[in-house]
């Protein structure tokens, strides 16, 4: 008779995740309610954020047989910067929250894995050290401030530390409401600051409100009247390609593209407008819109190789890990990130190569049943 002998249960660590799912469980064990409830919350009923993962799911994949896979090419390059596959890390503010070395240990694990980090506007981190922890690998994500002498100095300070991309959010005009944050009063441990966030004196108040909503700081620092005529002045401050992310709409592509910007299609993972369109849904849209003038990208549930050749047949450059990315930094720090992306690295070149395509290059439409 035949025994199979199983391994003692040990400590989970990394080491036993065999998907994104895993480090998920593992991620949201470390985490403080604070934090976890920051880091997983929607807006609202959780529609949109729900649907992101539905719309990738819901999809059926048309595989080709009998192609050479013996090698798969996973290499992309988005707006010149070459990537290992056409993954991303979005941008999240507050990394300190899930490990003390906070977003440099996201950009150490971005540039490890040739990936390309979005670093937030309100990260712990001032930009200048995470440029170096991300060897350059970086893109800089842009709120507008109300007063536009602040939002001049950080773009300054993020093109000068060599960031690739200023990416401005288009979608949070004002905070969505994240109902889990409200009823326990989201608040930013003391400390942690946020170095790119303002002046001192605005920086300041923060202080002062610690205790209370970090929303009310939020809302004063940026600027509500936001609207396309301001591109041209961002246009200004700024020689670096310009992103808009948020985007949903046909309509609002083509604007992007009027105005020279490229297109991140995006409902910040399902955390602003609740029952908004779901991204991968959207996608196709906006790539029609665009045709071809601009890059597009996307975020918003992606957790599998199958989600990112999805989106890539689709007509996204590539794609962006949001919360993954957090799950990642809050199980193992720099090593979890990396894990998070060698796990779905590999996911990524097993799906081309079950899907009969070489290279990057023939992911098309034909992939997906209409
Ligand atoms: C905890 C958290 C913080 C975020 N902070 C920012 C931010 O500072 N700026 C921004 O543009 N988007 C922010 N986002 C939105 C992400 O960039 C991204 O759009 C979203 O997380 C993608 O969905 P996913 O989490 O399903 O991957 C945040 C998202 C989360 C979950
Ligand atoms: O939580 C968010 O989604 C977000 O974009 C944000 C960024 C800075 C402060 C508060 C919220």
């Amino acid at each position: 008779m035949t025994t199979i002998n199983l391994p003692e249960a040990g400590e989970p660590g990394l080491e036993g995740t065999v998907n994104l799912a895993d480090i998920e469980t593992l991620g949201r064990l470390r985490l403080d309610r604070n934090a976890l409830e920051y880091y997983a919350s929607g807006a609202n009923d959780e529609v949109t954020l729900r649907e992101n993962r539905e719309g990738f799911r819901r999809l059926r994949l048309r595989p080709r047989m009998l192609v050479d896979v013996s090698h798969v090419n996973t290499h992309t390059e988005v707006l010149g910067l070459p990537l290992g596959f056409p993954v991303g890390i979005a941008p999240s503010a507050f990394h300190g929250l899930a490990d003390p070395e906070a977003e440099l240990a996201t950009a150490r694990a971005a540039a490890a894995a040739g990936s390309v980090m979005t670093l937030s506007t309100f990260s712990n981190t001032p930009i200048e050290d995470v440029a170096v922890a991300a060897a350059g690998r970086f893109w800089f994500q842009l709120y507008l401030y109300t007063d536009r002498e602040v939002s001049a100095d950080v773009v300054r300070r993020a093109e000068a530390a060599g960031a690739r991309a200023l990416v401005l959010t288009v979608d949070a005009p004002f905070l969505g409401r994240r109902e889990p944050n409200e009823r326990h009063r989201f608040t930013l441990p003391p400390h942690l600051s946020v170095p790119n966030a303002g002046t001192r004196e605005q920086l300041a108040q923060l202080e002062s409100e610690r205790g209370s909503q970090l929303v009310n700081y939020f809302q004063t620092l940026v600027d509500k009247t936001l609207s396309w005529s301001d591109l041209a002045w961002l246009r200004s401050v700024t020689t670096l390609p310009i992103v808009l992310k948020g985007i949903l709409t046909a309509e609002d592509a083509l604007l992007a593209a009027q105005h020279g910007c490229h297109v991140w299609v995006s409902n910040h993972g399902g955390r602003q407008l609740d029952t908004a369109v779901s991204s991968v849904e959207a996608l196709s849209e906006v790539v029609d819109a665009v045709a071809g003038r601009t890059e597009v990208y996307l975020d918003g549930g992606v957790t599998r190789g199958t989600d990112v050749v999805k989106a890539v047949a689709l007509g996204a450059r590539c794609v962006f890990l949001g919360r993954a990315a957090l799950w990642g930094l809050a199980a193992g720090g720099e090593a979890g990130v990396r894990r998070t992306l060698d796990l779905l690295h590999g996911e990524v070149r097993l799906a081309m190569a079950l899907c009969g395509k070489q290279n990057v290059g023939q992911l098309g439409r034909d992939l997906l049943r209409s």
